[in-house]
């Protein structure tokens, strides 16, 4: 089956999908599909009773969804996409239609409901296509559904609320994901697995190709629904490349392409071929001089080539305040917005163009302006801003990575040749340059503020009293500690010029539960007391004879009972994910990312036990660990 032409007839047009689930993104990110994310607001609450069979509410319920964002597109954003997909995935039991469970209670009731026996998964898939004509709207709509089958082993209760408490089910149709955890559940799957994760990859491109491949004229299912526009049949839905092309033209050839990659080669007997990848064409020719396509593009490996341009077009809009800018501002023409910032014009529209195409900024015809998550993560003062640490990567870490190849050659720090000081020259910087200081801290806080809310509450920690956070900093964990646990007195220790500099960094407003800060060193000064010590993102930053220092003093202030709570980035037993923290020990500081069992291998050489590790899904996981009582 040659897919690669069906999904190559998407590349220039402006795709849509028109759903939040992560999983829907990832599939039809891994065949190399582009497109925007625009989740739809249409609520799922059509009458089920009033659907003869359950895959008809899903086909509703997607087509539903699609028609809500290509509407609101076209009217309020005045950019009409021209494709809209939207799906929807339910289970079906009985007879009975069950979607995302509200909460605990209803996933228990589901996941009960489907112990031990066999039931169908439904996805719903609507495809429109759109065009703006005299400023109305014209679609036209193909849906279908895709069922598979799926049994669940006899399970435990106790498994199925250990399964509900892991958080997974919460946001999956039927309380389960097979991907995941959820896998463990299953004892057999007939149809297509995609399908249950929630997109039927295979029954799309099949349906693509229906429609840019129609066998013949009268053969086409394009279906009219009278809750839209009536339209004629578009005359041509496919981009003009390869009109007449019939699918049957294409052959399937096995070979490993030029990068040494095992692929398969669509070949046109017209002798006429193009790789079809995201946003361009690249011709291959072979020995005998005939072209042909790999099946399996390197996009991932372009889209690394290409990852430098997308970082530094980030950093340079976040260090100029473009987002700060259009918070307050927005829609702006580049014009307008140049001449606020004191850029030039020209460069200026690049740079928010390429913003747009990254999907920072949105672009209409009255300007620019800031996505839903650039207004969150990318202002300076939104709650979760990224911003910090974003000018931290462009000033610091920037530097330190073009030097890269030096780095691995000698094994060490190239602070010597990023910054011309030695690393405990820049030490000292960060002592007296309260730039510096500050823009180390704005890092650290964003990270940690984002972070806080998953690490707080990877266990329950409602049993202590009180916690101490060691190298704390701006409070952000503690924050969000005292907000979970009332009843937790929060002390954060550092060090005096971090403590100096804290009071920005403060949340506003009232709070009934306050944090103390502490200023010392914990590698010399005595520790506060508590009953919960936490290190987060400390351990992975310091080699291992400080590491000593630091864990035999908490081990040595620590009551029997007392716990230590590590908050990091934990390694898959290879080391080789997640790439985020692996790609961090590039840094070559003098520390290093660990895995899980040499967490608990570590933790258990300073007298703690009962080591636990939660991987949280956020940049930080959490490792918690008792204290030996003495009469272990
Ligand atoms: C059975 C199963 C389902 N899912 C997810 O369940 C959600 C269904 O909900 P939906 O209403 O179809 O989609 P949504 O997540 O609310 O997104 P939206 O399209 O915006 O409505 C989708 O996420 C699916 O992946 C899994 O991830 N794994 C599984 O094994």
């Amino acid at each position: 089956m040659a897919l690669h032409p069906v999904l190559g007839k998407l590349v220039r047009k402006r795709v849509v999908l028109a759903s939040a689930s992560p999983r829907r993104q990832e599939i039809l990110t891994n065949v190399g599909l582009r497109f925007e994310v625009v989740p739809s607001w249409f609520k799922e609450t059509l009458e089920k009773s009033s659907f003869a069979a359950p895959y008809e509410y899903a086909v509703e319920t997607a087509k539903q969804k699609a028609l809500e964002v290509a509407n609101r597109m076209h009217v309020k954003h005045l950019r009409t996409p021209d494709v809209v997909i939207g799906a929807d995935t339910i289970v079906s039991v009985d007879e009975q239609i069950l979607e995302k469970p509200v909460d605990k209670q209803d996933a228990y009731r589901m996941l009960s409901r489907l112990n031990g026996k066999e039931h169908s998964v439904f996805t719903g898939v609507a495809i429109i296509h759109c065009r703006s004509k005299d400023n109305q709207l014209e679609m036209e709509i193909t849906d279908f559904y895709e069922e598979t089958k799926v049994k669940f082993s006899e399970l435990s209760e106790e498994l199925l609320w250990e399964y509900i408490h892991s958080g997974e089910p919460m946001d999956k149709a039927g309380g389960y994901g097979i991907q995941a955890l959820g896998g463990m559940l299953v004892e057999y799957v007939h149809g297509d697995f995609l399908n249950v994760v929630g997109f039927p990859l295979n029954h799309f491109c099949k349906k693509l190709a229906e429609l840019y491949y129609p066998p013949s004229k009268h053969n086409v299912q394009h279906k009219k629904y009278d809750s839209i526009p009536s339209v004629d049949t578009f005359e041509n839905l496919s981009d003009g490349e390869s009109e007449s092309s019939n699918f049957t033209e294409h052959k399937v050839a096995s070979k490993l392409d030029s990068s040494g990659m095992d692929s398969s080669a669509a070949v046109h007997t017209s002798g006429k071929s193009s790789a079809v990848r995201t946003g361009f064409t690249v011709p291959l020719e072979n020995q005998n001089g005939v072209s042909q396509s790999p099946s399996k593009f390197p996009s991932k490996i372009l889209e690394l080539m290409d990852g430098f341009r997308a970082s530094k077009a980030l950093f340079v809009a976040s260090k100029l305040k473009i987002f700060d800018h259009l918070k307050d501002k927005g829609p702006m023409k580049a014009v307008d917005i140049a001449n606020d910032i004191g850029t030039s014009v020209c460069g200026t529209e690049r740079l928010l163009d390429a913003c747009a195409s990254l999907g920072l900024l949105e672009k209409t015809p009255q300007g620019y302006s800031n996505t839903d998550s650039a207004n969150t993560f990318l202002t300076s003062d939104g709650k979760y801003s990224l911003h910090g640490y974003i000018i931290h990567s462009n000033d610091h870490l920037w530097p330190l990575f073009t030097n890269l190849e030096s780095a691995v050659k000698e094994g060490g720090r190239q602070n010597h040749r990023a910054f011309g000081k030695k690393a405990d020259d820049l030490f000292k910087d960060y002592y007296h340059s309260q730039e510096v200081k500050q823009r180390f801290m704005a890092a650290m806080h964003s990270i940690a503020h984002l972070t806080a809310r998953d690490v707080a509450t990877a266990f329950d920690l409602s049993q202590f009293k009180s916690a101490c956070d060691l190298g704390g900093c701006t409070g952000a964990l503690a924050h969000e500690l005292v907000q979970v646990y009332p009843n937790l007195k929060v002390t954060v220790f550092d060090l005096p010029e971090v403590i100096a500099n804290i009071s920005y960094f403060q949340p506003s407003g009232q709070h009934p539960a306050p944090v103390t800060f502490v200023s010392g060193d914990f590698f010399k000064d005595n520790l506060p007391e508590a009953d919960l010590y936490i290190l987060s993102r400390v351990l992975h930053d310091w080699p291992d004879e400080k590491i000593h220092v630091l864990l035999s003093k908490i081990s040595a202030v620590c009551r029997p009972g007392s716990a230590l709570l590590v908050a990091e980035t934990v390694l898959d037993e290879q080391k080789t994910n997640p790439s985020v923290a692996v790609l961090q020990s590039l840094s070559m500081t003098e520390g290093k990312q660990r895995s899980g069992s040499e967490y608990k291998q570590l933790l258990e050489k300073y007298g703690f036990t009962d080591v636990q590790i939660k991987i949280t899904g956020n940049l930080l996981d959490a490792v918690l660990c008792f204290k030996k009582s003495l009469s272990l």
